[in-house]
């Protein structure tokens, strides 16, 4: 945790910032967009990274959630090869990047209150529009993913996810070592220009209701994806870089199979469990995928000011 150098302004949300290993770093000469040295300040340092917040909304607002996603009428879903997806909040012009906005659904503005919880993070307090104003939902069966991307130039350098239904594991990429060439590619599925190394240098587990906050270098250092497996075995669970924030004792037990160390409660910091207890006694078997669906929030900081600019805007 990098609690000492946090900022006011993201102060709520240091207390979840994940600890990338020192291996694992990407190194700015690998930068896809240029983000100067000078800003990289010990106070602007605790507003970059990764921030996992189990437990983001309740098992009843999972169920309405999930139950109103499954009802969007079927052309709101458009269906990709290897999973499908709804967009809210209107559809961003491929060219200009700009948002022509719709108002987003209440369930994400009323019941639950997401995005507002998401504002009250401060994770979008300098975009824009101070929270997000765009939603992807992705639904992914068991053996589905994304290829490793990342998200572009359109968006405020920030994303919140939240997962409904099932864990994953969201594998962590970084740039190949050479010179960068910016694609700005907003388009998950294409293959990038750039060469990314080979294999995840982390991974986040991302269990079923939790909050993923992507903030600044962290969003433009990474790629990131989703490996098409319908199950998570030790080798993928030994990656795993926010085992401590783990709650699912099926997950804590394969993480501990894995290796990496959990929290047994996470309210009493004292009993952790040390990497590698009780491996003996647990059988190495996967864990299982259920249908995950994601929804996926942003800033897109240049909306058009229409007639629906002014009633959509949040
Ligand atoms: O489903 C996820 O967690 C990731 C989705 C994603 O990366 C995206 O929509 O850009
Ligand atoms: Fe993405």
């Amino acid at each position: 945790m990098s609690t000492s150098s946090s900022s006011a302004a993201t102060s709520g949300l240091a207390r979840y910032q994940l600890d990338i290993p020192t291996s694992a770093l990407a190194s700015s000469s690998t930068r896809t967009r240029t983000s100067s040295t000078s800003d990289r300040s010990a106070s602007s340092q605790s507003q970059h990274g990764f921030f996992y917040i189990p437990d983001f909304i309740t098992a009843e607002e999972e169920r309405y959630l999930m139950g109103k996603i499954n009802s969007a009428p079927q052309p709101k879903w458009k269906v990709l090869q290897a999973r499908r997806l709804q967009h809210w909040g209107g559809q961003i012009a491929q060219k200009s990047g700009t948002l022509i906005p719709e108002p987003l659904p209440d369930w994400l503005v009323r019941f639950p209150n997401i995005v507002q919880r998401v504002r009250e993070t401060k994770a979008f307090v300098e975009s824009k529009h101070e929270g997000p104003n765009h939603c992807l939902v992705n639904e992914y069966e068991a053996g589905q993913g994304i290829m490793p991307h990342e998200d572009g130039g359109a968006y405020f350098a920030a994303v919140a996810t939240l997962s409904l239904g099932s864990h994953t594991l969201l594998d962590i990429y970084r740039w190949a070592p050479e010179e960068p060439t910016a694609t700005g590619s907003t388009d998950h599925d294409e293959a990038d220009a750039r060469a990314r190394e080979q294999h995840p240098v982390f991974s986040i587990l991302q269990e079923r209701r939790s909050l993923l906050i992507t903030r600044g270098d962290a969003y433009k250092d990474y790629l990131h994806g989703i490996a098409d497996r319908s199950s998570d075995t030790t080798q993928h669970f030994a990656r795993v870089i926010n085992g401590s924030s783990i709650k699912a004792p099926h997950l804590q037990q394969a993480l501990i199979s894995a290796g990496v160390a959990v929290q047994s409660d996470p309210a009493q910091a004292f009993e952790v469990l040390p990497a590698g207890a009780g491996t003996k006694q647990l059988p190495r078997v996967g864990v299982e995928r259920q249908t995950r669906v994601s929804i996926t929030m942003r800033d897109v900081e240049r909306v058009s000011k229409g007639l629906g600019g002014v009633l959509g805007r949040r």
